[in-house]
């Protein structure tokens, strides 16, 4: 049986006041803010590797105009619906973790995103609380007050008329002929929805990502930061409900760091395993895993919320409209409202101006995507063993929710309405599915059913809640049920999907948390 303390590990390898567990969205914002004070020091572990200078980034991780698959991943798989076939669900795996592989759209949640999150218990989490936080991650370059922030490390930007590709300019058209509201700036609290330029963490085409924005050559001076790429953690060691140290493995060699302090920024799949192996999640799976209790936390990888999307295709009329090569994946989206939903603007509709179906096959197609904001389909992490190189299985049971599936057939049928346009239907024709399949409401339901994946999006699989929710996995600022300096601070513990793009408000939660562990609130 795995045993949760220091007694019973290898070798040690020093010691640190705070360890800070994964350099991603959360974790390289957590120590970037703490190191800002001289008498705070952190750790920070990766398990990727790390590239310091923005000069020596590898070609993958420093072009922001297509998402990085294969070089940088953790090589995790999923299901997206019970009848398919497994699929690639990509994970950073390098120093800026998923904020150094993604696709850069730079969107704030809704203002009801966080204040649901205030309404079950949270009060610290409802929009106005977090406002301040998303204002001070970035530099918006086109919008100021009282809603954006100048000045803060991460560049904001969207595409002006004259930069957007034929693709995604004919999309805008589209959406404006059809009757809908022009939206230049969709982390407006008060946007209405509507059509309009993405904002951006892309500048020049480079991708922005927490590790090029927060730990700059200034912040790695600091001799309180000590960073240790190529480093996992297996697990944290605990005794007597408190933290002692971390289990660590560097090229195959296993050490302890001893700590009382530990912050768990792996992300939503990565978070709940290291938990598990250290013997906080729910009884019988620690039992089943042979790993011994420290404390019975039903809610450790109980859930997984992730935002499911499906996309249409179309061929060019002409050749020289795509350029897989040089053209930008996406610049624009529209945002309405779904018929009969509770949930203002919750779902986004994404011209890509090319299609990649899979890392090794991008189509020169159009596509049009849609993103379901708000699903209330729920899938779940399954551990098949202690092993911290194991990979567990990933189950989204994405719009398995009948609400979710007709969403998404409603989605997609105004996908279809757009490409009929004037200005869209003079680039592209319908090659995927067919159109007799677009024009039945049944057909498309099945063939979306057999198609939809994965938004990246997954969170809340250690999710907040407060004192007394069995649902919840951790307190609202983090604190592990149970366990005494072991603190989770990345997408796991939102407790509730944001309606857009997570990784805006992975970084929040960053500043929220490293502002707290800087001055000894957490
Ligand atoms: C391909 C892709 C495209 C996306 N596109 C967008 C987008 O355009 N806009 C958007 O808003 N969101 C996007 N997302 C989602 C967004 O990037 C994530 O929500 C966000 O980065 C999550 O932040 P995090 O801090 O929770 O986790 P991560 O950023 O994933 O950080 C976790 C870090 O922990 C490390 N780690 C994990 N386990 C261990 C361990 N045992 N020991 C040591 N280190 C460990 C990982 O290597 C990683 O660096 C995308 C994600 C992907 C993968």
């Amino acid at each position: 049986m795995f045993r949760s303390s220091l007694s019973s590990s290898p070798r040690p390898a020093g010691a640190a006041e705070l360890v800070v567990v994964g350099a991603g969205s959360a974790g390289a914002v957590i120590a970037a803010r703490v190191t800002e004070r001289a008498d705070r020091e952190v750790l920070l572990l990766e398990a990727g590797p790390d590239y310091p200078d923005p000069e020596g980034l590898p070609a993958d991780l420093r072009d922001g105009t297509r998402n990085s698959w294969l070089a940088h991943d953790w090589g995790y798989r999923h299901r997206p619906t019970p009848g398919q076939i497994m699929f690639l669900f990509p994970r950073g795996k390098v120093v800026g973790g998923s904020s150094a592989v993604n696709t850069c759209i730079a969107v704030r949640g809704q203002p009801y995103d966080y204040d649901e999150w205030a309404a079950l218990g949270l009060p610290e989490w409802g929009f106005d609380a977090c406002l301040p936080y998303f204002k001070r991650l970035e530099d918006d370059l086109d919008f100021g007050e009282p809603w954006h922030g100048k000045g803060g490390p991460v560049p904001i930007r969207r595409a002006r008329r004259e930069e957007l590709v034929p693709w995604q300019a004919a999309f805008v058209d589209g959406c404006r002929a059809l009757g809908h509201p022009e939206c230049a700036d969709t982390n407006d609290p008060r946007a209405p929805g509507g059509v309009g330029p993405h904002a951006m963490n892309k500048i020049d085409g480079q991708r922005m990502s927490a590790a090029r924005c927060y730990l700059t050559a200034e912040v790695r001076r600091r001799e309180n930061l000590r960073l240790r790429p190529r480093t996992t953690v297996r697990r944290v060691l605990v005794r007597n409900r408190r933290v002692e140290g971390v289990e660590i493995e560097t090229d195959g060699r296993v050490e302890v760091v001893a700590t009382r302090k530990v912050v768990l920024s792996a992300g939503a799949i990565a978070t709940p395993g290291i938990l598990l192996r250290s013997g906080i999640g729910p009884r019988a799976e620690l039992a089943r895993l042979g790993v011994a209790l420290v404390s019975d936390v039903p809610a450790v990888g109980a859930r997984l919320l992730d935002h499911p999307g499906a996309a249409i295709g179309l061929w060019p009329r002409r050749r020289g409209l795509i350029d897989v090569l040089r053209q930008p994946l996406v610049q624009t989206m529209l945002r309405y409202t779904s018929r009969g939903s509770q949930y203002p603007n919750d779902v986004m509709l994404q011209p890509g101006s090319f299609f990649p179906l899979h890392p090794r096959l991008t189509i020169p197609a159009f596509a049009i995507a849609c993103c379901i904001g708000k699903p209330r389909g729920v899938g779940r992490i399954e551990h098949l063993s202690a092993d911290p190189h194991a990979r567990p299985r990933i189950v989204s049971n994405l719009l398995v929710d009948r609400d979710d599936l007709s969403r998404a057939v409603d989605a997609l049928e105004l996908a279809y309405e757009i490409a009929r346009t004037a200005p869209m239907r003079e680039l592209g024709w319908f090659v995927w599915p067919m159109e007799r399949t677009l024009r039945r409401r049944e057909a498309l339901e099945r063939w979306i059913y057999r198609s939809c994946g994965s938004g990246y999006h997954p969170c809340g699989t250690a999710p907040m809640g407060p004192e007394g929710d069995v649902s919840a996995a951790v307190d609202g600022r983090g604190r592990v049920r149970g366990v005494e300096g072991l603190v989770v601070a990345d997408a796991s513990i939102m407790p509730t999907i944001p309606s857009v793009n997570t990784n805006l408000t992975a970084l929040m939660i960053g500043e929220r948390f490293g502002e707290w562990l800087r001055d000894g609130a957490v």
